[in-house]
């Protein structure tokens, strides 16, 4: 059994492209935030507003753990933040784990997500200025967790067809 996770910022392509890699593979794919939505029956807005963020993160740690222990092939494209929390980035070192760094520039992400917000509770209350600066440096912040990835494939320039091959060219 594989399982593999796609990681990276919010807005780099983890759910897109995890859809795109399991049509050509025929490997089933899920995505970390729709598994949380279905679990709780909210929407991650609504698990931020009424839970709050902590609540999420241990939330996001239990299903990840039972995606990573369940039998079968996975493709999974996780939440942006899903690495940098609770030490779960120990968790994607698994034997059975390959795990892929969509690696975007602070430009890419911006240019997709200033009209993109409003799902995302981490930078729905950002002004379009505030955006930039605020997206600079929690990639920073996280990058540390985000490079732990096995592999990383560069997304920037690239349409959703290229990054698809680049994956699909380093699968086993
Ligand atoms: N290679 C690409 N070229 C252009 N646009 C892309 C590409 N990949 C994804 N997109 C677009 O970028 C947006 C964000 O993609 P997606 O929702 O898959 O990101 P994500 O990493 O799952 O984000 P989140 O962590 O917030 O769930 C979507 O509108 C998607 O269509
Ligand atoms: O980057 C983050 O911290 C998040 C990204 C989304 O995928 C969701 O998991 C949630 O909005 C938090
Ligand atoms: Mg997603």
């Amino acid at each position: 059994m594989k399982k593999i996770i796609l990681l990276g910022y919010m807005g780099c392509g983890k759910s897109t492209i995890a859809n795109r890699l399991s049509k050509s593979t025929n490997i089933p794919c899920l995505d970390l935030d729709k598994s949380i939505e279905e679990r709780t029956n909210l929407s991650i807005n609504e698990i931020f507003e009424q839970r709050g963020e902590i609540y999420f993160r241990k939330l996001e740690r239990e299903v990840l753990i039972d995606l990573l222990n369940a039998p079968g092939d996975l493709i999974l494209g996780l939440g942006g933040g899903t690495p940098c929390y609770a030490n779960n980035h120990e968790l994607l070192k698994g034997d059975n784990i390959m795990s892929i760094y969509l690696k975007a520039s602070v430009e890419t992400l911006v240019e997709r997500l200033v009209s993109n917000k409003s799902k995302r509770p981490i930078i729905a209350n950002k002004t379009d200025d505030e955006l930039k600066d605020f997206i600079a440096k929690h990639l920073f912040d996280r990058s540390f967790y985000y490079n732990q990835a096995q592999y990383k494939v560069s997304i920037d320039g690239k349409s959703k067809d290229e990054t698809t091959q680049d994956i699909l060219a380093i699968l086993p």
